[in-house]
């Protein structure tokens, strides 16, 4: 086996497949890290800063990273949250994209409507520790609801739900009659649909973030890998839109664009008129350009930001 030379260099771990792969390709090469991973190597080191990556299962991620193996990585908060290792970590910035919701799931036909309802029976998950929990303090609460009468014996009150763990393919589980329920993840809910399934309740909502251990080895560098991960996210969040305003308007249209910080103004070969430049959030585009033409602003323009430093 030949062993690679990472003496010196920063560990940064990201999934190897899966659905957060693609996102976190694109964003090491906005970032500007050159690597070549070489076909069937799961590391690669890069050749313009003293990194190694790690590309290993989403799910690991977490525990490589607490345990002080690898130094910073990106994984899901689902799986941090799994892994039950928030203490030895520090989140440093959510990402945006791997959005999903951790939930309970039971077969549509089978009337039951809340999660409650399954405590005491069986459930499959690739989540056992959260799903666990969710059920202990559950049953925890609806014990704390019942009446001192009708608890029964400490042995009675004892359900005891059955969580059991897969590795994938969970959503089957209730049809093959393994279980009462599921807790999956459901992103756009086809998965969960397509399997006869619905909604119960709610783990909890995740993300894909950018992470490291509380112990930082290489502090400079964590800190230049977030500050440009910052940048490229602040970027795909905003535009840049430029106009020309009659001077007298000026402070209207600095209400309406008040960019970051604040817009740059610059005055116009037309006494009269100045130009102002203000980054703009993509969710309100339409609506501030709509307001500036009401205010009389002229030739605005909207550029793309390929990629910036806040
Ligand atoms: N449908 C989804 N939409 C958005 N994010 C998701 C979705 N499914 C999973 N994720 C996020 O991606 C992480 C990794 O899940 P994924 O299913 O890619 O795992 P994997 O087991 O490594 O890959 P594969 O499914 O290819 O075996 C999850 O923990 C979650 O944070
Ligand atoms: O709500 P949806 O948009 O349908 O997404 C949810 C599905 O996505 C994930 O699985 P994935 O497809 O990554 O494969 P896996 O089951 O092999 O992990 C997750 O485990 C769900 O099954």
């Amino acid at each position: 086996m030949e062993i690679i030379e990472n003496n010196g260099r920063l560990l940064f771990a990201v999934p190897k497949k899966g659905r957060l792969y693609e996102n976190c390709l694109a964003l090491l090469e906005k970032i500007g890290i050159d690597f070549k991973r070489k076909a069937r190597h799961d590391i690669a080191l890069v050749s313009n800063l003293p990194i190694a990556l790690l590309f290993l299962p989403a799910a690991d991620i977490a525990k490589y990273v607490a345990e002080g193996d690898v130094d910073m990585g990106i994984t899901g908060q689902d799986i941090i949250s799994e892994t039950e290792c928030q203490d030895l970590i520090e989140e440093l910035l959510p990402l945006g994209f791997g959005k999903c919701k951790l939930q309970v799931q039971v077969p549509s036909k089978s009337g039951i409507t809340s999660a409650e309802e399954l405590v005491g029976k069986r459930i499959v998950t690739s989540f056992p520790a959260l799903t666990q929990k969710y059920f202990d303090e559950l049953e925890s609460k609806t014990r704390a609801e019942t009446p001192q009468e009708q608890q029964g014996t400490p042995q009675q009150q004892k359900r005891n739900t059955k969580v059991k763990y897969v590795n994938g393919s969970v959503e089957i589980a209730c049809s093959l009659g393994l279980a009462d329920g599921i807790v999956d993840l459901v992103e756009s809910g086809e998965t969960m649909r397509a399997a006869g399934l619905q909604v119960a309740g709610t783990v909890l909502q995740s993300q894909a973030v950018l992470f490291c251990r509380k112990n930082k080895r290489y502090p400079e560098l964590v800190e230049k890998l977030k500050s440009r991960i910052e940048g490229v996210l602040t970027a795909r969040k905003y535009v840049l839109c430029q106009y020309n305003i009659l001077r007298n308007n000026t402070e209207q249209a600095i209400k309406i664009t008040p960019g970051r910080k604040a817009p740059s103004i610059m005055p116009l070969d037309k006494p009269d008129w100045v130009a102002i430049n203000a980054m703009v959030e993509k969710a309100v585009l339409a609506e501030t350009m709509d307001q500036l033409t009401q205010l009389g602003a002229t030739d605005i323009l909207v550029l793309a930001i390929d990629n910036c430093r806040v």
